[in-house]
């Protein structure tokens, strides 16, 4: 196997809520994901972030744990509520230093950090305000950015603004199963809108201070018709600009897709000159999270895309539901140029959740998910050979934890967690992935 690029970054990907614990601590205010996550009924098995993977208070260890691994850049975000725990206005030091501790230790153990500064947890002080469906959302989100860049940029130099926005607003302000947990098809298209906002305003104010990179982390799902009839390929094209063009296109074309507005009928609204140039703002990076594909249908009564999901023959699904289709990280990356440029890429994630064995001596048996790294980097090579360009790629997850609503159900962690005592063990991807990396992919 032919080594992957000079200065290809390897490394993994975590993100606040679902692995810090300690959500209050110091000062922090709440957010949405502790106000959400502390509702009865939302979460299963009632698990919440209360504990979480106690990443703030282990996070030392955790950076050991890296560097035993040869991890070269770790992508985590930042808690909004513990820098700005009113969300707005009044910089809590504390949180600030706990993410500069957090930095120095990484950047001592040769681990490049990737800050991510939105993974799903608003304060919850701003969604009394209205959330993401107050247009001054972009003016807080620039506001709380400003506040990091200033404090760690130079010892951080690649920062993504916001993580999934498909999955902030389908998930929580469409059907319902995140935070906030609205289901309103009006409130949807409004908060993307403000989303997107927010990252234009948060790339305008990084260009006035910053000195490095700032890009966008989306999650693609490549969407293939299930027939070649007019209705499945007309439903191709609505998943394709519902959830894969939604926010690229704004981002790096200024435009939205035109199915949109079929998908949201009288729930849409043109987006101004003004904002489709406020959110078009140029970016260094993307970030693509790559899990799965659709294979697609028409189906009129599946509110509002009117689409559904082909289960295929023979195929492998994991815990998630997801099938395992590593053509699809290929097929997608040579999309994303084709459509819009060539942009440096990273894959900010990619992993599996499996129902693992237990621990046994020490050990952790994984070989389904060593075998679904393997394809999906051998595809990731593929990608590279055709000409696209990634530079790095992060393992989705460092260490089992908080699947959000799902509580600890899926484990998608290279590091297995025991819940009780926190004790962290290798599981074999882990040191597989180590070995990878250290050959620079030539193991594979
Ligand atoms: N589900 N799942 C796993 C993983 C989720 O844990 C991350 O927080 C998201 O960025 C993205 O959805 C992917």
């Amino acid at each position: 196997m032919a080594a992957f690029p000079s200065g290809f970054l390897w490394g993994c990907a975590t993100s606040a809520y679902q692995i810090e614990g300690s959500p209050l601590a110091d000062g922090a205010g709440p957010s949405i994901w502790h106000r959400f996550a502390h509702t009865p009924g939302l979460m299963r098995d009632a698990e919440t972030g209360d504990i979480a993977c106690d990443h703030y208070r282990r996070f030392k260890d955790d950076v050991a744990l890296m560097k035993r691994l040869g991890m070269q850049a770790y992508r985590f975000s930042v808690s909004w509520s513990r820098i700005l725990p009113d969300g707005t206005g009044r910089v809590n030091q504390a949180g600030v230093d706990f993410y500069s501790r957090l930095v120095d230790e990484l950047r001592a153990n040769g681990i490049e950090p990737f800050v991510t500064l939105y993974h799903w947890d608003m304060p919850a002080a701003l969604d009394d305000k209205g959330g993401w469906l107050n247009r001054d959302s972009a003016e807080w989100f620039a506001e709380y950015a400003s506040v990091l860049f200033r404090a760690l940029d130079g010892r951080v130099t690649k920062w993504a603004t916001l993580n999934e926005p498909w999955v902030v607003t389908d998930g929580g302000y469409l059907f319902g199963a995140l935070a906030p947990g609205h289901r309103n098809l009006f409130e949807t298209p409004i908060a993307s809108r403000n989303l997107m906002r927010a990252h234009g305003a948060a790339v305008r104010a990084y260009r006035e201070t910053g000195r490095h990179e700032i890009g966008l982390v989306v999650n693609i799902e490549p969407k293939y018709p299930a027939s070649e009839s007019p209705e499945d390929l007309a439903a191709t094209r609505r998943a394709t600009a519902y959830m894969n063009e939604q926010y690229l296109d704004p981002a790096m074309l200024g435009r939205c897709p035109p199915e949109l507005r079929d998908v949201f009928g009288e729930a849409w609204t043109d987006w101004s000159d003004d904002d489709l140039a406020a959110v078009r703002q140029p970016i260094d990076f993307l970030g693509i999270n790559y899990y799965t594909r659709a294979v697609t249908r028409d189906d009129p009564a599946a509110w509002p895309v009117r689409t559904a999901t082909v289960r295929q023959d023979g195929a492998f699904y994991t815990e998630t539901g997801w099938e395992v289709y590593p053509q699809g990280l290929v097929d997608t990356l040579v999309w994303i140029k084709q459509r819009y440029g060539d942009i440096p890429l990273y894959i900010t994630e990619n992993g599996v959740a499996l129902a693992d064995a237990p621990v046994e001596n020490g050990r952790l048996h994984d070989p389904q998910r060593i075998e679904y790294l393997r394809q999906h980097l051998l595809a990731l090579h593929q990608a590279i050979a055709a000409g696209v360009d990634v530079r790095g790629y992060m393992v989705w997850s460092l260490l089992d934890n908080l699947e959000w609503s799902l509580g600890f159900s899926k484990r998608f962690g290279i590091v297995h967690v025991d819940r009780q005592t926190q004790e962290r063990t290798l599981k074999d991807s882990a040191e597989y992935y180590s070995r990878i990396i250290a050959s620079h992919g030539r193991a594979l």
